[in-house]
């Protein structure tokens, strides 16, 4: 049997040699590569063909995850073991969406799972038949959601990217941030009377929550009395007693749990604000779309295997390959915040410098960025085309665009595909000096602007095609990419579920504004105290 060290060695030499190579030299070699590296499930199709990789790194990359346990860690994941060793915590989220396989080793707790859900459905059924009301019996017209992180950006962005699933007319209010001005803005056109306020906290204890929890309950309570708390406030929450403290009632109480990462927990209570939103049928086509992939994941094989291919051909590129960025450019404006959601999930779970046993590392999950096509051919892909830099690109375009506007969706594929191909194919100084020539251009002026013309080419990229924008297939594109996150920290041999690097962050947040009520800075490091002055001044 191959070892690690091994494939490490053959990988290296291949590498070696690809980087010498052309990627369309690689469609010569294998005449059906368009189609052999396309694959599909779920309603995703990730087409791999303009990547720099060929079948035997493939075979080596899959023999390499193989020797690293994943499917093994994939078990013990999906059936509840405590694989986020650093807090003895089991990762469930893949059962918010189908509790069939934790059911058969933790029944308990998948029964819970159910019941919660059934809960928060029920909840959303009620709204949808206006049996949800103001503590003074009128009808709910807005949501104020105040949560930060995972409590706010996968809710906060499906909203956008569901845009044509919005069933329930509600306006949803994020306060995220701790942002003065936004919460006078936001609070300023809402009647408390019909505004239902949801704190969407796992751990109850995260300071901006708490203090946007404060403002607005303030303002609440300007207008009603203590008891419309009980009937209008909502809290989506691992740590129920301590909203039960604050005055929240029972029946508004929607737990999770701690076994459900933040940045994994738009499947759980957290998602209530989207719920209303898109209504119960809606939110449990997204789960349904989630578990199809789920499905997939578990059961095809490692080379058809959507989620398995996009993890080890990222690895590839970062450590064989050298890049450290990964782009993700969806062509659509309704999946403009999907960049930020998936900054979340990949580097707050991949952001690490030690492996299981506590050891240093040399490479671990990459810097992540993105935003909509095609607003960003117009802005930093000049960097991508012509720049000395490069990264890994994963183009995300829907199969079907708005119907009413079909020239607009033939424009958005052209975009894509042409984004695509010109990183694959670049420009040569030939043919910019011929291009230039028939333009009519004397020899000296070819000669002159020729070099700045010339697009290196030969960069790779994923295109991943989504069948529609619909809560379906949008619940498979998430779980497709929290599984490429998995298989990574695998192959970095990582655990990809604590965030410790959060926390220092926090506590010296803490330390700055005690500082600023003592006025004693001398705890601080020159700097801060420093700037502490000039802003206090
Ligand atoms: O839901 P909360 O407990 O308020 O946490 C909100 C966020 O807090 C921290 O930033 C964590 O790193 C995130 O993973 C989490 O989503």
């Amino acid at each position: 049997m191959t070892t690690l060290a091994q494939l490490h060695t053959q990988l290296t030499h291949a590498a070696e040699n690809i980087k010498k190579s052309q990627i369309m030299a690689l469609f010569d070699s294998q005449p059906n590569r368009a189609s052999e590296f396309t694959l599909s499930a779920a309603g995703l199709t990730l087409d791999f063909a303009k990547q720099a990789i060929d079948q035997s790194i493939l075979n080596d990359l899959i023999e390499v995850s193989k020797l690293k346990q994943l499917k093994k860690q994939r078990d013990a994941q999906f059936s509840g073991e405590l694989v986020n060793t650093t807090e003895q915590r089991a990762v469930l989220h893949t059962a918010l969406r189908d509790t069939t396989q934790l059911a058969k080793n933790l029944p308990k707790v998948a029964q819970e799972i159910e019941s919660t859900k059934a809960r928060l459905l029920d909840f959303v059924s009620r709204f949808e038949q206006n049996k949800i009301t103001g503590a003074t019996e009128k009808a709910i017209t807005d949501v104020i959601s105040i949560g930060i992180g995972g409590s706010f950006f996968g809710p906060k962005m499906l909203e956008a990217a569901l845009v044509d699933s919005h069933v329930n007319d509600i306006n949803v209010h994020y306060l995220a941030n701790i942002d003065g001005q936004q919460i006078k803005h936001t609070l300023a056109k809402l009647n408390a009377e019909t505004t239902l306020i949801v704190v969407a906290s796992k751990s109850w204890t995260t300071a901006e929550t708490q203090l946007n929890m404060q403002a607005v309950m303030d303002w609440f309570k300007k207008t009603m009395s203590d008891t419309a708390i009980a009937k209008q406030w909502i809290a989506l929450t691992a740590k129920p007693e301590l909203a039960k403290q604050a005055g929240f009632s029972d029946e508004m109480i929607f737990p999770l749990w701690d076994f459900i990462g933040g940045r994994y927990s738009v499947w759980s209570t957290i998602a209530l604000p989207l719920a209303l939103k898109i209504g119960k049928a809606n939110f449990e086509a997204l789960l349904e779309g989630a578990a199809n992939l789920d499905q997939h994941f578990l059961t095809a094989p490692e080379s058809q295997n959507l989620p398995i291919i996009a993890a080890i051909i990222g690895y590839w590129q970062q450590q064989y390959l050298g890049e450290n960025n990964l782009l993700v450019l969806p062509y659509g404006h309704a999946l403009k915040t999907l960049p930020a959601y998936l900054q979340q999930l990949d580097m707050e779970s991949n952001g690490k410098s030690v492996n299981l046993a506590g050891e240093s590392i040399e490479l671990s999950g990459p810097i992540l960025w993105g935003a909509e096509g095609t607003n960003c051919q117009h802005s930093f892909m000049q960097l991508l085309h012509q720049g000395k830099q490069s990264a890994m690109i994963d183009f995300i375009l829907p199969r079907i665009g708005e119907s009413s506007y079909q020239q607009h969706h033939k424009a958005m594929i052209a975009n894509c595909l042409g984004q695509s191909q010109a990183l694959l194919q670049g420009k040569s100084l030939a043919q910019a000096e011929s291009e230039l020539a028939a333009q009519g251009l004397s020899k000296e002026e070819v000669n002159a602007l020729a070099p700045h013309k010339v697009m290196p080419g030969n960069k790779g990229s994923n295109t991943l095609l989504i069948d529609d924008l619909s809560p379906r297939s949008l619940g498979a594109l998430l779980a497709f990419y929290e599984h490429k996150v998995f298989v990574q920290g695998v192959l970095f041999g990582i655990n990809s579920y604590d965030q410790w690097g959060v926390e220092l962050g926090k506590q010296l947040g803490n330390q700055v504004l005690d500082a600023m009520a003592s006025q004693n800075y001398e705890q601080l490091d020159p700097s801060t105290a420093h700037l502490l002055k000039t802003l206090t001044n």
